[in-house]
């Protein structure tokens, strides 16, 4: 479905992404966890074309053969189907849920010339975003002005917002960051529902969600893959454990210290999908 080779991305002397191969087959849930710093957002960032890199390819799986998106601009990437959510909030806090929703749906379509006319207009995207609502877990809140939803709600539409472009590669940024921890079931159902049509790239911290809903994990460290396979085996790599778990074990905190300072450090702000 997507895949990278050689995949680098400089910031001066700083090597934040470093020779990456990695493939994202269509039916996939792989979890991308690693270290504050690992280069995780950077690799997202370069997916979706906000970033350029300084070396390597970006490939989309086309027909039987590949297309090259290295060099495709955000817009490009999304119309081509990769879509994410942000680990920032990247919604309208003054629209509704609905138009939230309905205006991410429009702009992937082909009225997206005039997002902001009346509603009426567009039973379609209407129809559309409420589905998608429902999907979510958000139909109650269809009225609710974003800006006024909970965090875990927040994070919800964010997913419906990733979710209005159609897309065949998602990507989520932590979509359990500032939730509360009653809601961490409701946030693997929704993560493992996307995941039954979707091929999905998931970067999070919290280690139960990981072992939960992956089908497999990559690990990097310092910009470079340490560890890529069956959640168990990364669980069990020695390096991935001095890196990043320090002994991690199901059940107990499923944070890694590393993780609480995450949302502090986030250093995504790069635009938005709408
Ligand atoms: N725009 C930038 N300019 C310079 N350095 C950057 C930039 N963006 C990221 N970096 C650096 O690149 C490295 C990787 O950062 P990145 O945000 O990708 O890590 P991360 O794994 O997503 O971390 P976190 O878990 O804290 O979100 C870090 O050392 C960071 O300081």
């Amino acid at each position: 479905m997507l895949r990278t080779q050689g995949l680098t991305k400089q910031f001066g002397g700083l090597t934040a992404v470093d020779d990456v191969d990695f493939e994202l087959p269509a039916d996939e849930l792989c979890s991308l966890i690693g270290p504050n710093g690992a280069g995780k957002t950077t690799f997202f960032n370069l997916l979706t074309g906000a970033l350029t890199p300084s070396e390597g390819t970006i490939e989309l799986r086309d027909g039987d053969g590949w297309r090259d998106v290295t060099d495709a601009t955000p817009h490009e990437t999304a119309s081509l189907g990769i879509h994410r959510s942000y680990q920032i909030t990247n919604i309208f806090p003054t629209s509704t849920v609905l138009e939230n929703v309905r205006i991410a749906a429009q702009a992937a379509s082909d009225d997206a010339t005039n997002v902001w006319r009346n509603v009426g207009h567009f039973e379609e995207h209407v129809a559309e975003a409420d589905a998608i609502l429902d999907r979510v877990g958000l139909a109650d809140e269809r009225e609710t002005v974003a800006g006024t939803l909970s965090h875990g709600a927040k994070r919800q539409l964010e997913v419906g917002i990733a979710l209005a472009g159609d897309p065949d590669v998602l990507l989520l940024d932590e979509p359990n960051a500032g939730v509360s921890s009653e809601s961490v079931g409701d946030i693997i159902d929704l993560i493992e529902d996307v995941a039954t049509d979707h091929a999905v790239l998931l970067v999070e911290h919290n280690m139960d969600i990981v072992m939960n809903v992956s089908d497999r994990v990559v690990v990097l460290n310092q910009g470079a893959v340490i560890a890529d396979g069956d959640p168990e085996d990364v669980r069990g790599d020695d390096r991935v454990q001095r890196a990043y778990l320090g002994g991690y074990e199901s059940g107990g905190s499923s944070e890694t210290s590393e993780a609480n300072d995450s949302e502090a450090s986030d250093s995504t702000g790069e635009g938005g999908t709408v």
